[in-house]
């Protein structure tokens, strides 16, 4: 399992590097990933919440009573955004303990490769729409509550370093 990294942190701000090539430690990477985040729980996980600045993102917005169906996913991009936006209570593994409505386009287009280096595209609505979205964004330094007001952002970056001074986040072992 990986450690995840707790807002506020230079490293959730950076612009992730695209991949190269595909290969067998890109889908190390991936794998690692999937793991971390079903232990969290999650839905999904960006590498830049685990350190590694690479454009790289995973998964499941199965709901949990329907088998896994988890996406790996390499350099990811919206192609396409419906006009029509709908509103979710997000989270973020790497905000914990703070939920708050973001608002989004509804469904997407999002082209990426494969973890065999393949070209997709893939249509999303529902929750796969905005946890697709939340974690590129990831990849471009951006959390969701990048998306609130600068009263509620400060106030719940404020409550997340007083959490992390007390030691509230540290890796559980
Ligand atoms: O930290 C992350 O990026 C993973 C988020 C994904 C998420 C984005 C938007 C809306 C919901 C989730 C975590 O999964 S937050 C924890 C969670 C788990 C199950 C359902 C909803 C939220
Ligand atoms: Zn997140």
């Amino acid at each position: 399992l990986l450690p995840i990294i707790v807002a506020p942190d230079p490293r959730l701000k950076v612009k992730a590097t695209p991949v190269e090539t595909v290969d067998a430690e890109v889908r190390t990477l991936l794998d690692d990933m999937l793991e971390t985040m079903y232990a969290a729980p999650g839905v999904g996980l960006a590498a830049p919440q685990i350190g590694v600045t690479r454009r790289v993102i995973v998964v499941d917005a199965a709901d949990r009573n329907e088998p896994p169906a988890p996406l790996k996913l390499v350099n990811p991009e919206v192609i396409w955004a419906s006009d029509d936006l709908s509103s979710y209570e997000e989270g973020c593994l790497s905000v914990p303990d703070h939920y708050d409505d973001v608002v989004r386009p509804a469904r997407v287009r999002v082209r990426y490769l494969d973890e065999t280096g393949t070209s997709k595209e893939l249509d999303a609505d529902g929750l796969l729409a905005v946890v697709l979205q939340h974690e590129i964004d990831h990849l471009n330094g951006t959390l969701f509550v990048d998306h609130l007001s600068s009263l509620k952002r400060n106030m719940i970056l404020r409550k997340l370093t007083k959490g992390k001074k007390n030691g509230d986040y540290e890796e559980k072992a």
